[in-house]
């Protein structure tokens, strides 16, 4: 795990002293958007089309935020349009690298052995954190994006004319209700889980286990009423943003980041939802635990010095 600075690659773990203990995700910092006409979007340049075959995805099947990319690309039909490259999930001092573990696979664009020289490649002196998802523009090799929720936004609307699959995951009508449960679900429980995981404090551990648990009890209630977050026809982007965090929750987060008050499986609705979400076609796909138990157990020596990578649980989704 590390950082570049002035394009320099250092081996650093999260710097929480500076925090008092507390984990401060840092955000994303390219934020062009792909359209269907090549205008630009709602933040940074234009004259990213909608194209087949220009775009590349770098993600770890470990990763949650990765995974949206990996989910919208399935349910919108994407996967001839779209291409993708798996990092190995082991993250060492070189942060994100392309592997040999099963599943895993070379850089098919860049022909790169980590994913910092990735990021380089577009912007020589970059400075900050070096994450997946990555959406590369093999036409301006450059990086469109590396922010999952916009990301999958693109991939909802911009590739419509080129997709059999039109679902609106983000309808008009449904969007300020969607805002609104993305950002509780996004504080309280996406980064939730690490903001109990990477603590370094007692106290700010204990407070963040009991505010995301808090919100699980908040959303099991929601789930005894709807199947879905909002409206109850199909899910909506909120439902898939959800589920990246709670599929991972009982392999991982449970116990190395000890979020252990409870697991999903023992909430009846949550499980549920997790359920019917994993049977829908294309998701199950998606999942790699392989890929999450080792990445997590494996990478964050801090928390798992061993690096065993725990034999259980059973799980059925
Ligand atoms: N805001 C980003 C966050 C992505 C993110 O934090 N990814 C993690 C993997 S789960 C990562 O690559 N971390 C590497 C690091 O922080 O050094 C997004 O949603 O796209």
């Amino acid at each position: 795990m590390g950082l570049l600075v002035d394009g320099v690659w250092h081996d650093q773990w999260y710097d929480t002293a500076k925090t008092g203990g507390r984990f401060v995700r840092e955000s994303s910092q390219f934020r062009n958007w792909v359209t269907a006409d090549g205008s630009p979007g709602p933040s940074g340049a234009g004259g990213f089309e909608a194209e087949s075959g220009r775009y590349h995805l770098y993600v770890s099947y470990a990763c949650p935020w990765a995974h949206r990319t990996l989910i919208f690309r399935a349910l919108k039909r994407l996967e001839d349009i779209i291409t993708v490259s798996v990092v190995d999930p082991r993250m060492g001092n070189e942060g994100w690298e392309f592997g040999d573990f099963p599943g895993a696979t070379t850089d098919e664009v860049l022909g790169k052995s980590r994913l910092y020289e990735v990021y380089l490649a577009a912007k020589p002196g970059y400075t900050g954190r070096v994450t997946v998802p990555v959406l590369w523009d093999r036409k301006t090799k450059s990086i469109v994006s590396n922010e999952s929720s916009e990301i999958i936004r693109m991939m909802n609307s911009a590739f419509n004319a080129l997709t059999p699959a039109k679902e609106d995951y983000y309808p008009a009508p449904l969007r300020a209700e969607i805002d609104e449960i993305n950002a509780f679900v996004y504080d309280n429980i996406n980064n939730g889980v690490y903001k109990a995981g990477f603590a370094t404090d007692q106290s700010i551990y204990a407070d963040a286990v009991r505010t995301l648990f808090d919100a699980l009890d908040q959303v099991e209630l929601r789930l005894s009423r709807h199947d879905f977050l909002v409206g109850d026809d199909m899910p909506t982007e909120a439902d898939w943003r959800l589920f990246t965090t709670l599929i991972r929750f009982d392999a991982v987060y449970v116990g190395h980041f000890k979020c252990n008050i409870r697991r999903i499986a023992d909430y009846r609705h949550l499980r549920d939802f997790v359920q019917r979400l994993y049977r829908t076609p294309g998701v199950a796909e998606t999942v790699h635990l392989d890929h999450i138990k080792t990445h997590y157990y494996w990478s964050h020596t801090t928390i798992n010095p061993t690096r065993i990578v725990p034999v259980g649980p059973v799980l059925e989704f």
